[in-house]
């Protein structure tokens, strides 16, 4: 059943205003961690989600569905079509705020079918934003900007400090990211 009924977002929001150092539109983002499944390039079978950034602004995200990605034979698994999209949520959360924040609920709704040789054009944009809680929804269009919808999605996602990944996450991994980290530190407002 589609969510497409509930009031959304749930709460009383303010508009997301875009950080003032946010990507401009037309800016390439890059991957975020070589080892994440959404966007990794050292990942192999991971979904490789390539995005940039829109006029609106939107972050779009393009999924190319190969064989390592099927639930049943010759369509994408939900679960990695789920993932593809918290990765797209939280990329257009992440770089137009520059906040650390983490997906603390994430909704989709599949509407037709995603074969393997598709690419899934996703546009996900920021709904609101309640003190520490943002709000973002998403489309995947099949094969172009403008192709049928197959999947929404809509989340929620948590402003968190850098402690969160430093007190539950993979400390020396952290600490090869440093440079990159130290250079983020100085542009995201890391403090709830
Ligand atoms: C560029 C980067 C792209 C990355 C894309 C990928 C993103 C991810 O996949 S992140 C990994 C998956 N997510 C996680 O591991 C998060 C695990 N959860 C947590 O760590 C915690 O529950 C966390 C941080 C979300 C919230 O905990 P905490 O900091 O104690 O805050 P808490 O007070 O519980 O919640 C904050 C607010 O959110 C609300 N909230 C939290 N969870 C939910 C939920 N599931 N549903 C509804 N509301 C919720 C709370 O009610 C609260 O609201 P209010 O401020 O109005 O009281």
């Amino acid at each position: 059943m589609s969510n497409a009924g509930q009031s959304w977002p749930p709460v009383e929001t303010e508009p997301a205003v875009p950080h003032p150092k946010a990507p401009q539109p037309g800016s390439k983002l890059g991957v975020h961690y070589s080892h994440c499944f959404g966007c990794g390039d050292e990942v192999e079978v991971g979904l490789h989600l390539q995005s940039s950034v829109t006029d609106g602004p939107e972050v779009v995200s393009e999924f190319a569905v190969t064989e390592a990605h099927q639930g049943a034979p010759g369509l994408a698994h939900g679960g990695l079509l789920a993932c593809a999209f918290d990765e797209a949520l939280g990329a257009a959360v992440g770089n137009l705020l520059r906040k650390p924040a983490v997906t603390a609920k994430l909704e989709t709704d599949f509407v037709r079918p995603v074969p393997v040789g598709s690419t899934l054009f996703i546009t996900a944009r920021l709904d609101g934003v309640a003190g520490r809680k943002t709000y973002a929804s998403a489309d995947g269009r099949l094969d172009a900007g403008d192709g049928p919808v197959a999947v929404r999605a809509r989340g929620l996602f948590v402003t968190v400090g850098v402690e969160h990944f430093t007190t539950h996450g993979d400390k020396d991994a952290l600490e090869k990211l440093a440079a990159s980290a130290r250079r983020r530190r100085e542009e995201w407002d890391i403090n709830p």
